[in-house]
């Protein structure tokens, strides 16, 4: 048995609250659909706008072998404007629940049919392929929809779609309910929502009754929580039910980081198969069976959907990762300092930390008596602030025994005091802040600062702290601090800029 995957994650998918895409985002989405291997992209829904009809007729410029879609309602003017796209088909959709027809549509079930029956002719008359949809079809009368179905395929639709438009299915009832209507005369569309989290269970029961087409987004975003997700019911298809898709399965990882970017929405840590947790082991028991054998706690390779493995130090490392991960590192200890440091990093984890690589090595260094070498340090910083002043700060720094004098204009003082910092090691090393974190530690304005930072220096994360009375200093050493950890071990970067001076 094969699958085909129609995705509307420009379409369904973009009514993802706050999500909205520009023609060019739209259209580099699709491209990447189209290399992915999707048989359908719903690019849209011409109706919406100017720009929405813009982003479609894009993506139809392109004349991609994918076949493009748009969404319609079943109205003249929705089919016109994806003509206006020059789009391949239709997903030409019409409530059948008698609570759309009563309450939204203020129609008859009689009046709502002949809609349906109306716009699949003209959509095919003008030379559509049409995929007639129906809406809320899982809280509808069987009968009535069944006979919504067997008209609209007389009248030309090539294939069928209900919607459980608000996650209301079962695997149980999706399997008697899509094995239905997999009897009519035209391939079967199923296209779930995830409103009780059951989206890819019940498309996943749904193909196996007989349907032959799942609608999916990428990363499951969509209305309210969202629609079933490309990659957990391709993989799922492909590892549990040994079930084919034309989805390049190793490009997941890629298109959901892609995805992702482009709509502004994270996603969770934990989201199967492509989540940034899939693949990463922390617990002791865990990453000791993984690092012995793999599939002791891996369903698939993380390389099967272009992820990686990663395993993280905290709380509930074992000695066994540890010691891997300090050999890694290139250093060897007896169990008495392997001892030490597992301690140490236990306690960190206590303290609700979790443990970079880099915070590693420091603890590692520390009890092995390695003295760290400082490429930055302070000698020299002079802020001048006050409410009619711009901030700006300046820096005297020895780094690597030389003179590097900067200033910089922020916010305030502390923003340009970093400002500072940050242009006086550009250019040889591109380091972000993406986090700082500012605590007073005793109360009144004489209270100990505790200052939180965390850098980004290519794949490097590191946290570094400074506890001190005032904020801007706290704020600078805790900068430095964090910016001597990623160099120490960057001994090109250390030479560039001596080769500099
Ligand atoms: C479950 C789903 O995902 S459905 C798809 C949801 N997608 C969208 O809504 C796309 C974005 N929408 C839009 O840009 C706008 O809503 C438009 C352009 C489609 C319509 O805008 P407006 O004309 O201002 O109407 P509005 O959005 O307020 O109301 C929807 C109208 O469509 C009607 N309608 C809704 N669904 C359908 C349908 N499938 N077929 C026919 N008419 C429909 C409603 O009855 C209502 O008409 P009424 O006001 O005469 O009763
Ligand atoms: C049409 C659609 O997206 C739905 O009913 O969920």
């Amino acid at each position: 048995m094969n699958a085909r995957i129609l995705d509307t994650t420009l379409r369904d998918g973009e009514q993802t609250p706050g999500v909205s895409l520009t023609p060019d985002e739209k259209l580099r989405m699709a491209l990447k659909l189209d290399e992915l291997g999707v048989d359908v992209i719903e690019a849209g829904s011409a109706i919406t706008s100017i720009g929405e009809r813009e982003g479609i007729k894009k993506i139809t410029s392109e004349g991609l072998s994918t076949e493009i879609c748009s969404f319609a309602r079943a109205v003249k003017v929705d089919v016109d404007a994806a003509l206006e796209c020059d789009v391949d088909s239709v997903h030409l959709v019409i409530p059948t629940s008698d609570l759309h027809i009563k309450y939204k549509l203020k129609k008859t079930r009689e009046t709502v049919k002949d809609l349906a029956i109306e716009s699949t002719q003209y959509a095919v008359d003008h030379g559509l392929l049409v995929e007639l949809s129906a809406e809320d079809s899982t809280r509808s009368d069987i009968d009535y929809l069944t006979q919504v179905f067997k008209e609209g395929i007389d009248a030309g639709a090539k294939r069928i779609c209900a919607c459980d438009t608000v996650g209301m299915l079962t695997p149980e009832k999706a399997y008697e309910f899509y094995g239905h209507l997999s009897k009519l005369d035209a391939p079967l569309s199923v296209h779930c929502h995830n409103d009780f989290g059951l989206a890819v269970a019940n498309s996943l029961s749904g193909l196996r009754a007989g349907a032959s087409q799942a609608h999916v987004t990428v990363n499951g975003i969509g209305e309210r929580a969202g629609n079933a997700s490309l990659e957990e019911l391709v993989v799922s298809l492909y590892s549990l039910y040994g079930v084919k898709t034309n989805i390049k399965i190793g490009m997941l990882y890629e298109i959901s980081k892609m995805a992702s970017r482009l709509t502004n929405v994270p996603l969770q840590p934990n989201k199967a198969i492509v989540g940034e947790n899939a693949f990463a082991h922390e617990s002791g028991i865990h990453a000791d069976g993984v690092i012995k054998k793999a599939e002791t706690y891996e369903p698939i390779t993380p390389e099967l959907v272009g992820h990686k493995r990663r395993f993280v130090m905290g709380k509930h490392i074992g000695s066994g990762l540890l010691k891997k991960r300090l050999e890694e590192m290139g250093l060897r200890v007896d169990d008495e300092k392997l001892n030490q440091i597992f301690t140490r990093v236990k306690a960190l984890g206590d303290k609700g930390k979790c443990v970079t690589d880099v915070d590693l090595q420091a603890i590692a260094e520390d009890v092995l008596g390695i003295v760290a070498e400082k490429v930055v340090e302070l000698e020299e910083l002079t802020i001048v602030s006050g409410n009619k002043i711009t901030p700006t700060a300046s820096v005297r720094l020895n780094i690597n025994n030389n003179e590097v004098l900067e200033a910089g204009i922020g916010i305030g003082p502390v923003d340009a005091a970093i400002v500072a910092v940050k242009k006086s090691i550009a250019d040889f090393a591109d380091i972000e802040l993406e986090q700082y974190h500012v605590d007073a530690i005793t109360g009144g304005t004489d209270a100990l600062i505790d200052v939180i930072v965390k850098l980004k220096h290519e794949d490097q994360i590191v946290t570094a702290r400074s506890t001190q009375p005032d904020i801007i200093n706290a704020s600078v050493e805790a900068y430095l601090s964090g910016i001597n950890k990623i160099l120490s071990d960057k001994k090109d970067i250390k030479k560039i800029k001596e080769g500099d001076l």
